[in-house]
């Protein structure tokens, strides 16, 4: 992996504004970025932060209203073709609408990069075997199922072995059990050819296992760029949360909570009191001592870390699922794991 001083992908200032019927939207204000070689980004944010519009530019696929950006060494205005040659993009509902087989829908792809034949088969049977494809290889695209046509769309992405490969949101839609193969697909081809990897995602837990940085985007701005670790312990603490048995008992433990927490606790109800952590896990053997010895034994503690959501709450006030277009979370990838 080199080094921030050879990045990958950059830009400076890039923004889009688009015009229409006199109004005006602007998508991305002004977005400044390195991302080094090798390095998985994602890009969260609730609807119509400028994520997709971000990408698109990135990936050539749209002109900036101002601002530069040079990906694998080209400048995404002047050098189109060199940027496309060097990078893989898979958009939203990328799959072809017409029924070609599995295998040669590979092959085009193959073809548009101008891979030679024999190139373009090798490397589509290797892309079917890792992406767990093969058995698949000749039917028709569109009796794929939503994770395997996913996995066709990174698959067609990979063709051509580009350097960076970007995704918009690649595992919406698909159950919890497919997103997690797709994952397991992305990690393992990113292991093995250190390719750099850009995606967008509304699944805050995702982000939060999977990417190395995570930018949060809100209003076309990136308003947080960190790892996902420590944009929760720089912006979201451990919460403690402490039940007595009577509210009397509330009444004695909420002062001894207020003490070795240091800050005044909150009253959830009559019985349970929850205060901020900065060390939760130290303060909670603390403060079981304290309470028994002062007489106001604790009934029941629950201790919660920040997700992402606590992030982007304490960042913009509001909460991503509340934004009424983040998929409910999966089930299976709860925010406690
Ligand atoms: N072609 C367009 N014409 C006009 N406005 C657009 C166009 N494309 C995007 N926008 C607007 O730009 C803003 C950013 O959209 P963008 O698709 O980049 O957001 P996003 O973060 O990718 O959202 P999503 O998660 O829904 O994909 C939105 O207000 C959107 O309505």
């Amino acid at each position: 992996m080199r080094g921030m001083d050879d990045p990958i992908i950059t830009a400076r200032g890039l923004s889009k504004t688009f015009t229409a019927a006199r109004r005006s939207v602007t998508a991305v204000a002004g977005l400044d970025l390195d991302v080094a070689e090798g390095e998985l980004v994602a890009f969260l944010g609730p609807n119509g932060a400028g994520k997709s519009t971000s990408i698109r530019m990135l990936t050539t696929l749209l002109p900036a209203t101002s601002g530069t950006a040079r990906v694998a060494g080209h400048d995404v205005a002047r050098e189109r073709a060199k940027v496309r040659g060097a990078i893989g993009y898979v958009g939203q509902g990328n799959s072809a609408g017409h029924n070609q087989r599995v295998r040669d829908e590979l092959l085009s792809q193959g073809a548009f990069y101008g891979m030679g034949r024999r190139d373009a088969a090798r490397r589509a049977d290797e892309l079917l075997e890792s992406l767990e494809l093969a058995p698949l290889a000749r039917r028709g695209v569109l009796g794929l199922s939503g994770g395997q046509k996913r996995r066709l769309d990174v698959a067609l992405g990979l063709m051509h072995s580009p350097r960076v490969l970007f995704l918009d949101e690649p595992s919406t839609g698909l159950d919890p059990q497919s997103r997690a193969h797709l994952w397991e697909h992305v990690l393992q081809l990113r292991r093995a050819a250190g390719t750099t990897v850009f995606l967008t995602t509304h699944y805050l837990e995702e982000a939060d296992q999977f990417a190395e940085r995570v930018m949060v985007m809100d209003h076309g701005r990136v308003i947080a760029d960190d790892t996902a670790s420590r944009l929760k312990s720089r912006l979201a603490g451990d919460t403690v949360t402490v039940g007595f048995a009577d509210p009397e008992g509330a009444r004695a433990g909420e002062a001894v909570v207020a003490r070795m927490a240091g800050r005044e606790p909150d009253r959830v109800d009559a019985v349970t009191v929850r205060v901020a952590a900065d060390k939760a896990d130290v303060l909670l053997a603390d403060l079981v001592r304290a309470l028994d010895a002062e007489g106001a034994p604790a009934a029941r503690i629950t201790l919660r870390e920040p997700t992402l959501d606590d992030v982007f709450l304490s960042l913009t006030g509001r909460s991503l699922r509340d934004t009424g277009d983040a998929p409910a979370p999966a089930d299976d990838t709860s925010e406690t794991r």
